[in-house]
């Protein structure tokens, strides 16, 4: 409880200075087995520190952090990153739901990450401690990855993402899977990344987890976005029906 209302007072006090978009969407569609996903979806997302896309399951949520991250091209639209070379040049770097880790130690798993992104050999051992510092893994550095517990997995797949020195973090449910206090752990990372400067785009379902990191709503439903507003006001006041339905446990597809 005490860990959670630190977050929300460190959410309430970051600063939600508006920079350029990270990413500009205009008008995508997207179409999956011959039907439509995402249907004529426009967004600035990135602005501000912490952005989080909610919405009904299949509204799209996924799929929109996936063509975010290079992992997938629109059938129609277009996609505008900040940064001519993104997302090739990991600038953009994506967590999953369920973290994917390689069959070696917590440092292995690091290490390997670096090399990957051409960091140079005497640089890679000093970072990795570095990256095991911040994810509070330093005494896990040893462990098999598949030996630590669920919330440590997901920590490792979210520091082993900072590897990439992105600018841009996409987190797809990152504490679906977790306890409290997992979940409080991961969020006070998501926070301690944003003050290394990087911009995090998280997916949740999590209304209190929104209400604690996120300036800005992203919401979706059925493929468009119903709604984009900053956090206080969406939870207070939702703008569209859909997002009012949704908070109260109504809205089904
Ligand atoms: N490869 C695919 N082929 C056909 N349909 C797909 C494919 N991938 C996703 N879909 C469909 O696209 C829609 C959007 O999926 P997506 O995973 O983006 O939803 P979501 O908002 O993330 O949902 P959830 O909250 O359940 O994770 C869903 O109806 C899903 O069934």
């Amino acid at each position: 409880m005490v860990e959670s209302n630190r977050l929300t007072n460190l959410a309430h006090h970051r600063g939600t200075q508006t920079r350029p978009p990270a990413v500009r969407l205009h008008d995508v569609h997207l179409r999956r087995g011959g039907q439509p996903i995402l249907r004529g979806l426009s967004a600035e997302l990135g602005q501000s520190d912490i952005t989080a896309i909610m919405g009904p399951n299949g509204a799209g949520k996924t799929q929109l952090l996936r063509l975010l991250a290079g992992l997938t091209q629109p059938d129609g639209g277009t996609v505008h990153f900040a940064w001519p070379d993104a997302p090739e040049k990991h600038r953009i770097a994506l967590v999953f739901q369920r973290p994917v880790l390689l069959r070696r130690s917590t440092l292995g798993n690091l290490s390997h990450a670096l090399r990957q992104y051409g960091v140079p050999r005497r640089r890679r051992l000093s970072r990795a401690m570095e990256l095991l510092a911040f994810g509070d893994l330093t005494d896990r550095a040893r462990t098999p990855a598949r030996a630590l517990s669920g919330g440590e997995q997901q920590r490792l797949a979210l520091v082993r993402a900072m590897a990439a020195a992105p600018d841009l973090l996409l987190l797809d449910e990152p504490t679906s899977n977790l306890d409290p206090r997992s979940t409080a752990a991961i969020e006070a990372l998501i926070l301690r990344a944003t003050a290394q400067g990087v911009r995090v785009i998280l997916v949740t379902h999590d209304a209190g987890q929104a209400r604690r990191l996120a300036d800005d709503i992203l919401f979706l439903h059925d493929g468009r976005v119903a709604e984009h507003s900053p956090a206080s006001r969406f939870f207070d006041m939702p703008a569209s029906a859909q997002a009012a339905a949704y908070l109260q446990g109504d809205l089904y597809l």
